[in-house]
């Protein structure tokens, strides 16, 4: 039970208040700065100057990063999978200028920091009152967005598990552990963002896969274009890494790569392959299984050219999945490209794109006590897709 007349931080339960709290020393730092513009023509660097301008350098240094982070990767990815209608219109309005204002007071900080690391180190430097001015209305408008426009709509759409689920990420960026020493075997995520219905679904799982793609994008999901590709060699055994799709379309899902690597030699021997793709911030996962063909010469070399000119280098330097001596062997073989191939570098044949013409597409949903979602697209003899719920 906390004591209402005393002020101590809300707990990571209630991690809209913590956000709040955030906030609330954002704006006592905000005012030591101001206190620091009236004390310095006066006194210089004294002692109280030096411990203001640290206090004021720890909290920007270190909390706020952090504060940022609680919104950039918690807490406005959380809301976007879980708004709809007027609440999705208004997070599409108001995000992208969060987002956008960070990035200023990053900006505006680094300028700040500078005057004040001498301020902390005794070294009577003046501060600019403009550049004070204007971090502290950049922070002043921002705050105030998000406590009328952000907090208000988390608090009315999440869930219990939902606010548990962003204390926990919150306590995690700030290396809290939990108090109970918690084992491997406990670690679990409770999924319950959203659920996914027959009725959901389009007819098309091509159409399907575009939705959910656009949603992770959208969600800002690390690396959502990061597929895992799992191929098996000759004697069936499987092995499995990550690529990035490139394309999809109605033929299929492509990615890029070499032809003689080991994903390479085992597609030439067995074309069947399966992709995976996880994203965590939405709580989904797609499977997708066929088999693999290459694509043509002309749509490798489109994607080829279109890439940077030290990256094409590199496919030429790289005998990829091919053991070498040394990092220095690597840099050897890079320059010696570099120096024979000059600005404009060939794509060699057995650098091209693979295809996989989907069979099977499974889309799975994250619900709560792993009584997930499951909705799967076989592919029929005549080209339709037979829809099936599978059990979690
Ligand atoms: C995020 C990420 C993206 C990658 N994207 C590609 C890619 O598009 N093409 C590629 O050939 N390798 C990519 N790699 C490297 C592969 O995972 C792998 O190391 C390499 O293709 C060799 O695999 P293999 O020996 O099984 O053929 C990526 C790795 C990561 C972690
Ligand atoms: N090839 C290799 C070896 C890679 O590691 C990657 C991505 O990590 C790619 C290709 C695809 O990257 P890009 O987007 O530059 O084509």
């Amino acid at each position: 039970m906390s004591n209402s007349l005393i002020d101590t931080a809300p707990d990571f339960n209630q991690p809209i208040a913590v956000l709040k709290h955030c906030h609330d020393r954002i704006r006592k730092q905000l005012q030591t700065l101001q206190n620091l513009l009236g004390h310095l023509p006066q006194h210089g660097a004294d002692t109280a100057a030096q411990k203001a301008a640290e206090a004021v350098l720890k909290y920007f240094d270190t909390a706020a990063p952090m504060h940022h982070g609680d919104e950039e990767q918690d807490l406005m990815p959380m809301l976007q999978a879980t708004a709809r209608g007027a609440d999705a219109a208004l997070l599409a309005a108001v995000v992208p200028g969060i987002l956008a204002d960070h990035e200023r007071m990053d900006a505006e900080w680094t300028i700040l920091k500078s005057q004040l690391d001498k301020i902390a180190n005794g070294v009577s430097t003046p501060l600019s009152v403009d550049d004070v001015n204007r971090f502290s209305e950049a922070y002043a408008a921002h705050m105030l967005t998000e406590e009328t426009q952000i907090a208000p709509m988390a608090k009315r759409l999440f869930t219990d598990e939902q606010m548990e689920l962003l204390g926990q990420a919150m306590q995690r960026r700030r290396g809290i552990v939990p108090t109970s020493a918690q084992t491997l075997a406990d670690l679990r995520l409770d999924y319950g963002l959203a659920s996914l219905s027959e009725e959901d679904v389009l007819a098309n799982p091509i159409a399907q896969f575009s939705k959910w793609f656009d949603e992770a994008l959208n969600a800002q999901v690390a690396e959502a274009n990061a597929m895992s590709v799992a191929t098996v060699d000759a004697e069936g055994k499987p092995t499995s890494r990550i690529v990035l799709i490139k394309q999809y379309d109605e033929r299929g899902f492509t990615w890029y790569t070499n032809y003689d690597s080991q994903k390479g030699q085992q597609l030439a021997v067995n074309p069947n392959a399966a992709l995976l793709f996880f994203w965590s911030e939405v709580e989904r996962q797609v499977r997708i299984e066929g088999r693999v063909e290459k694509t043509s010469p002309e749509e490798s070399d489109k994607y080829f050219y279109s890439r940077p000119v030290k990256s094409q280098l590199a496919a030429l330097a790289s005998k990829q999945s091919a053991p070498i001596g040394s990092r220095a062997q690597m840099e050897e073989n890079y320059e010696a490209v570099a120096q024979a191939q000059g600005e404009q570098p060939k794509r060699p044949d057995y650098w091209g794109g693979y295809r996989l013409v989907p069979e099977r597409i499974e889309f799975w949903q994250g619900r709560r006590s792993r009584f997930h979602d499951r909705i799967v697209y076989v592919r029929q003899p005549d080209g339709t897709w037979l829809k099936q719920r599978l059990q979690p």
